[in-house]
């Protein structure tokens, strides 16, 4: 089969909350009838991402198009669960024209690309385009650079430290792997600081890679799509800092938790509580749903860092519980969040 004839399959990548959601249901309202399939994966047991996308109420989310791994990442679940259900998507008898996989905020994209050598999904899928999704403000903020005195500090320690911030490795493996890397919340940014932000990223990326700044993720299909870029055939071009094992990591730096919420008085009675925690806690990232007495719809949460959102979308199912998933590093204090939050 030749290349024109692969499905082509869009990995979207970045770190947590960076927009990648925000970006695939701009994409879906505009594919204007084209029948593309998602793949969304997340760190942390609970599906909010897959969840928000099949109540988004857009032609082409209905449950049948949207497939969710919410168990682990991505990276480290390919063999089990990515590889099974791309097989599927493929072997549908009327099959995707193309493929979206929004990976966890905390995968590793490469090796997901290198999934797509595998024997019977490389000559039927290829990999059209890596696109990178960056939280402007947040890397703006130096949310992903080292600490140089805690570096040497380390690295006097042990002189194969690459970094002391976990989270530069991440960043720089999902930045690492790009064809196109969207700089999104331009809203938060001025002109002088977006325009600093693109030439650090520029100096950054290991090879020619566009960069397009945006908000609310709001890019045109034509520019997300049909890239060409076939980033399985191109491995050697995407560094790793897990080259050196062959891809093999561990999430051991983050850890998550699974907060079963009751009924709050008002959506401002829990936001209080939640920009206390977030204020008092390194907290990455928190999102869920929760009741508000008298309220039929579900309070849908959104935290990336001390930066929340929240919104009424669609009624509760029967009697069922509000949950809010917290994100942060290994050392977070689960116990004091967890009181700040539920009192
Ligand atoms: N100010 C601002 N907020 C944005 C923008 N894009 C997205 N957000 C908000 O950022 C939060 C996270 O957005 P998501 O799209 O859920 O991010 P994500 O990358 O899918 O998050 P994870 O899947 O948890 O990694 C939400 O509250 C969004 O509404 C933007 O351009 N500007």
């Amino acid at each position: 089969m030749s290349d024109l004839q692969k499905i082509p399959a869009t990995i979207v990548t970045g770190f947590l909350g960076a927009g990648k959601t925000t970006l695939v249901r701009h994409l879906m309202q505009h594919a204007n009838g084209r029948r593309i399939a998602i793949i969304v994966n997340e760190f942390g047991s609970l599906g909010i991402d897959g969840d928000t996308l099949k109540n988004c109420g857009i032609p082409g989310c209905e449950e049948e198009n949207i497939v969710e791994l919410a168990n682990g990442c991505l990276c480290c679940t390919v063999a089990d669960d990515f590889l099974p259900t791309i097989q599927a998507l493929i072997d549908r008898p009327n099959p995707p024209e193309h493929i979206l996989i929004e990976t966890s905020g905390l995968a590793l994209p490469k090796p997901l690309i290198k999934a797509f050598n595998w024997p019977g999904i490389r000559s039927r899928v290829t990999v059209d385009g890596v696109v990178t999704v960056v939280d402007g403000p947040a890397v703006a903020e130096g949310r992903f650079a080292d600490d140089p005195e805690a570096v040497a500090a380390q690295r006097a320690a042990d002189p194969s430290l690459d970094h002391d911030n976990p989270l530069a490795e991440v960043y720089e493996d999902q930045i690492n792997a790009a064809d196109l890397v969207v700089v999104n919340k331009a809203d938060l940014l001025d002109a002088a600081a977006l325009s600093a932000l693109r030439a650090q990223i520029a100096t950054q990326l290991p090879r020619a890679v566009k960069v397009v700044a945006t908000r609310e993720g709001a890019l045109e299909p034509t520019v997300l799509l049909g890239i060409n870029a076939a980033a399985e055939d191109d491995l050697a071009a995407r560094p790793s800092h897990h080259d050196a094992e062959d891809g093999a990591h561990e999430h051991d730096d983050f850890d998550s938790m699974l907060l079963v919420m009751p009924e709050f008085a008002s959506p401002e009675a829990l936001m209080t509580r939640l920009q206390a925690a977030a204020e008092a806690h390194d907290i990455l990232r928190l999102k869920g749903f929760v009741r508000i007495a008298g309220k039929k719809a579900r309070l849908a949460v959104q935290g990336v860092g001390r930066r929340f959102r929240h919104s009424y979308d669609t009624d509760w199912v029967d009697s069922r519980e509000g949950h809010l998933v917290v994100i942060g590093e290994t050392h977070m204090d689960r116990e004091a969040i967890a009181k700040m939050i539920l009192g």
